[in-house]
């Protein structure tokens, strides 16, 4: 439904380029998320898709017909692909069924109604119907915006960090209503957010850009468990990062020590018996785990592992780490 093909711009003035031979193809009813460093290249992606940039090379498809940017058209913007940007683009003053009103036409009034009532009651906002908009928090507004790009049916919806207004609980509800929305509709999503933790729960696909490229794209679950590098398991949190030859030190692996060794903090198990002699340097209370930072085989390499024994290990103590799990990267 969406195809990119060979995609290359570069902004005039700027000797890099903002985004280098992109492939990806959106399938209906998948939800993808552009996760990257600032300055990766996610916003100018979503400019061109929309058509809101001229593209230097390479094509996009919109269900078989091509994007054009505003060399070309002066208007961005397919029927049916929405753009729901930063700024959500609403009239503070006006309420928030007269937000949505203006996307739908007048030629049937009660289809009108229904179709409000319907984008209102998909993203949980039908109490706040008659409230101008300019009284609403960043979350409730952000809502609207959805609301008001998903009634005209759009087959495409592009979401610009959606969930940056949102206090948890909000945030946990609108990934599940972009989950039933995609089911429900078939709608695609294609959205950028700086929270890859976000992109783990909500997406289909997640596509991870450096310097302008896609450097790996996959299921939440192959980027996660199988990041292609340190970069993308950096983006993710929650890893120790070792030099190969530290790690083959302190755990006896014989790993090229040319590369390094990414271990979950989950996969790094403490034990009482066996595995790598360690010392407790910090205990960090974090509710239901503590977050323990250990030296280990008495090198200065600091290692962070969770545990969920509440108060059995204590600074200045000694423990093993057993390493149930690791992934080999390029340095
Ligand atoms: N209008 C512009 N003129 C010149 N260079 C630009 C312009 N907009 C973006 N760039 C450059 O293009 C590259 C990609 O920027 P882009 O905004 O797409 O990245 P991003 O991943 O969306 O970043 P962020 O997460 O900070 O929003 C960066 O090097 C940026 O400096």
């Amino acid at each position: 439904m969406l195809q990119i093909n060979n995609l290359c711009k570069q902004y005039p003035g700027n000797e890099h380029f903002a985004l280098k031979n992109i492939e990806l193809t959106i399938n209906a009813g998948e939800i993808i998320s552009l996760v990257g460093s600032s300055g990766s290249g996610k916003s100018t992606l979503m400019k061109l898709v929309y058509g809101i940039l001229d593209a230097d090379t390479g094509t996009i498809t919109f269900n078989e017909k091509p994007v054009y940017g505003p060399s070309v058209k002066l208007l961005p913007g397919e029927r049916e692909m929405k753009f729901v940007q930063q700024d959500f683009n609403l009239n503070p003053y006006a309420r928030v069924v007269d937000n949505i009103a203006p996307m739908l036409p007048n030629t049937d009034l009660d289809y009108k109604q229904a179709r409000i009532h319907e984008v209102l009651e998909l993203l949980n906002i039908l109490d706040l119907k008659d409230k101008p908009a300019v009284n609403l928090s960043g979350g409730q507004q952000q809502r609207v915006a959805i609301a008001r790009a998903l009634a005209s049916n759009p087959k495409l919806l592009l979401l610009d960090e959606p969930f940056s207004n949102l206090d948890v609980m909000l945030k946990s509800h609108l990934k599940r209503d972009l989950q039933r929305l995609a089911e429900k509709t078939g709608i695609s999503i294609l959205l950028v957010t700086h929270e890859p933790l976000d992109a783990l729960s909500l997406s289909s696909r997640i596509v991870i850009m450096q310097e302008g490229a896609i450097i790996q794209h996959g299921t939440p679950k192959e980027v996660y468990n199988h990041p292609s590098s340190a970069y993308v398991a950096r983006l993710f949190g929650g890893v120790n990062i070792l030099d190969a030859a530290d790690f083959n030190a302190a755990f006896g692996y014989a790993i090229n020590p040319t590369k390094k060794v990414v271990i979950h903090t989950h996969d790094l198990h403490l034990s009482d018996q066996t595995g790598a002699p360690a010392k407790v340097v910090k205990v960090e209370y974090n509710g239901s785990y503590e977050a323990l930072v250990l030296e280990v085989n008495g090198s200065m390499r600091k290692l962070q592992t969770l545990n969920y024994l509440l108060g059995a290990y204590k600074k200045d103590e000694y423990c093993r780490l057993v390493v149930k799990q690791f992934t080999e990267v390029d340095g």
